[in-house]
């Protein structure tokens, strides 16, 4: 049983929508370098993934899930080494020095405040997540964010599935950059508290990083000067051994505003 405290009251989310969704369940997946187990035992099986988790959103047509899960804790997908560091994670929120942030397939399904501070008041599903829409647990990004309660530091520790895959076992560094800018851009939305746009982001690649690795994205709030936040965010393995890459973002606040319709599906 694993619990997780400091779960804010906004989790338990009412049912947001009502659409049901048959997801498909034959998805193959070549196992990296035809080995039995993809690196750093993560749970996969040759040539296939678990099931798809329940209730979840593949499709354009989707509107968003039925039923909102917090997707930000441990499911059958995560390796052990994944486990053992949200668990370490985890403890240090019990002093409230962090708090993990829940994390949701579509923008709706977020904190109610977390929807008002970024897109203004919804009348639709929100935005969707494509981190969170894969249809197969372990196969894509899987993550937990916490932020530190100055609201200027942030972590995103990270295990990034086969799906990810560029060059042969390794992680592609567009979802390295994908990981990045989720990360910065949460701690440029905490300090901003307004919505933000990713202006700049420059990534330095240092190291290629296994498909699996389980990683920690550590960003913190450089400066803040008018309505430009700049960041720093370094990916690194959860001993702070290697450092796979290193980054430097700028965010601008931006007033809320809502995607223009044609934008949704
Ligand atoms: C309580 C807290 C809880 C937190 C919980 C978090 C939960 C959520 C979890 C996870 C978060 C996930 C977060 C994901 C984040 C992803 C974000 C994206 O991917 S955004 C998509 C990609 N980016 C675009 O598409 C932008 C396209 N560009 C634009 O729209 C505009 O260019 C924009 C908005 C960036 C700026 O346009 P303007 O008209 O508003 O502003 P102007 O006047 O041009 O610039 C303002 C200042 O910024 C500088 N600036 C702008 N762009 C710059 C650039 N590229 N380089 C350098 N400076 C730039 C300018 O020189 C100016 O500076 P001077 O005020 O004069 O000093």
């Amino acid at each position: 049983m694993i619990q997780i405290p400091n779960v804010p009251d906004g989790d338990n989310i009412p049912q947001l929508c009502h659409q049901t969704l048959v997801v498909p369940t034959a998805v193959l997946v070549p196992a990296p370098h035809g080995a039995t187990a993809a690196p750093h035992g993560i749970a996969m099986t040759i040539g296939g993934v678990p099931p798809p988790r329940p209730h979840c959103c593949v499709s354009p047509q989707a509107l968003c899930s039925v039923s909102p899960q917090d997707l930000a804790v441990p499911n059958a997908g995560w390796s052990v080494a994944m486990r053992e560091q949200f668990q370490h994670l985890l403890r240090r929120t019990a002093d409230g020095s962090w708090r993990r942030i829940p994390s949701y397939r579509r923008g709706l399904d977020y904190l109610p405040e977390v929807v008002q501070m970024v897109v203004g008041p919804v009348t639709g599903p929100g935005p969707r997540h494509f981190l969170r829409n894969l249809d197969a647990e372990g196969a894509g990004f899987e993550y937990a964010i916490f932020l530190h309660s100055s609201g200027h530091h942030a972590q995103c520790l990270c295990q990034l599935g086969p799906y990810l895959e560029g060059h042969h076992g390794f992680a592609h560094g567009g979802a390295i950059a994908t990981l990045i800018d989720t990360t910065v851009g949460a701690c440029a939305l905490a300090v901003a508290k307004t919505s933000v746009m990713t202006a700049k982001l420059n990534i330095s690649y240092l190291v290629p990083m296994p498909v699996g690795a389980v990683v920690v994205a550590d960003s913190r709030m450089e400066r803040h000067e008018g309505r430009k936040i700049f960041l720093s965010c370094r990916v690194h393995d959860t001993k702070g051994d290697t450092l796979y890459a290193e980054a430097t973002a700028l965010f601008i606040q931006v007033e809320n505003t809502k995607p223009p319709p044609a934008a949704r599906p």
